[in-house]
């Protein structure tokens, strides 16, 4: 089949790559193509074990990095523990992958100033991350006096560099779930970035108005933001929609359209405080579908024609490549990466299902027609 390409610059960064190209074949169908910097994922759960082997072959095509969340049973608290998460990892990766897993560490009441140093010194992990204990998935161990016994550690982590990520919202029962996003930072990130206003902070997974607001009152360069595909394409309607809709259901809970506007605007804006962190979490389904469900939505494999959607949703596919692929990278302050991927435009049918070591996991958008998907 002879293509005919008509290249269209989709934005005018100089350093930009993106293009949106017209390839119409000899069948005389019309596809758009829209080729990017490769990607990478800055938050991402890839498990353990079986549950390693099972979803890690839906990242390393599409991705080039990611950063790996440790909130492993046991959680990933030291530098050991991470070289050794590490290594597992890359035993499942197919052998002429050049995917890298960038590491973190799970911040505890006992986390040292020693151990922070040593982070540095590895050269393989690249953050420590902030759970408040009690308030997702895997956060027993969590924090629970930040501003007490982990001072001396972020202080260090100010000396090292290295970046706190924090999954964003109070533990507090007393408060309503749908509020705890913005009593965190009432209560502790505008504290914190007063405090320490040289700590590089990541607010994870953000959900709310109030995040974005937040985030554009501080100095370019602190307080950045991972954004998921489900925060930007579905509401709060969407875990009841029909019944209930386990499915749906992650943590930071989805929020009301009014939020999803406000982050739609956001990482459509140009502005570099936002980047790609999926958030894929993948539960066996059985956890899910249960009296007491787990909180987290898989969406490794379709994540990227997700964003695309969402991008294309509000006519700003230009900006997808700065989010997807520039904004991360600096960051972290990590370089760029060379390589590029193609998405086509055209409908398909997200599966049902994925295999998920004895059992299954059911994707994000699972029966339903996305319009992107990659060459
Ligand atoms: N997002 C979620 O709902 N769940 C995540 C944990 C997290 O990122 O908070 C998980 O590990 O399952
Ligand atoms: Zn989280
Ligand atoms: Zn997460």
């Amino acid at each position: 089949m002879s293509l005919k390409k008509v290249t269209m610059p989709l934005s005018h960064q100089e350093s930009g790559s993106s293009s949106l190209d017209v390839a119409v074949g000899s069948s005389r169908s019309v596809k758009q193509l829209l080729t990017i910097t490769q990607p990478d994922d800055w938050h991402l759960h890839l498990r353990d074990n079986d549950g390693l082997a099972a979803v890690a072959p839906h990242r390393f095509s599409v991705f080039k990095r990611a950063i790996i969340m440790p909130n492993l049973k046991p959680p990933v608290t030291t530098v050991a523990a991470a070289v050794s998460y590490r290594e597992r990892i890359l035993k499942v990766l197919p052998s002429d992958s050049d995917f890298e897993p960038l590491m973190t560490l799970y911040l505890t009441d006992a986390t040292t100033k020693d151990e922070i140093q040593r982070a540095r010194k590895s050269g393989l992990v690249k953050a420590v991350k902030l759970y408040p204990a009690g308030a997702t998935t895997n956060s027993q161990a969590g924090v629970t006096d930040l501003f007490g016994k982990c001072m001396p550690v972020l202080e260090e982590m100010v000396k090292q560099g290295l970046p706190l990520l924090v999954h964003g919202e109070v533990a507090d029962s007393s408060v309503d779930i749908f509020d705890r996003e913005r009593v965190f930072i009432e209560t502790v990130l505008e504290p914190l970035v007063r405090k320490l206003p040289q700590l590089r902070v990541v607010m994870e997974h953000i959900t709310t108005k109030d995040a974005v607001d937040f985030i554009s009152s501080v100095p370019e360069g602190t307080v950045a933001a991972t954004v998921t595909p489900q925060h930007l394409l579905l509401n709060r309607n969407a875990i009841f929609q029909g019944g209930l809709q386990p499915h749906n259901y992650c943590l930071p809970v989805l929020k009301r359209e009014l939020h999803r506007q406000a982050l739609v605007a956001a990482v459509t804006s140009g502005s570099p405080r936002y980047f790609l962190g999926t958030d894929s979490a993948p539960h066996e389904r059985l956890t899910k579908e249960a009296p007491c469900g787990c909180a987290g939505i898989f969406s490794a494999p379709i994540a990227l024609p997700l964003y695309a959607q969402a991008f294309e949703e509000v006519g700003s596919l230009d900006k997808l490549e700065a989010f997807a692929s520039f904004n991360g990278p600096d960051f972290y302050q990590l370089p760029r990466n060379s390589s590029t991927i193609t998405l086509v435009k055209g409908a398909w049918s997200v599966p049902h299902q994925y295999g998920f070591g004895s059992g299954s996991v059911v994707p994000m958008w699972a029966g339903q027609n996305i319009n992107w998907s990659l060459k």
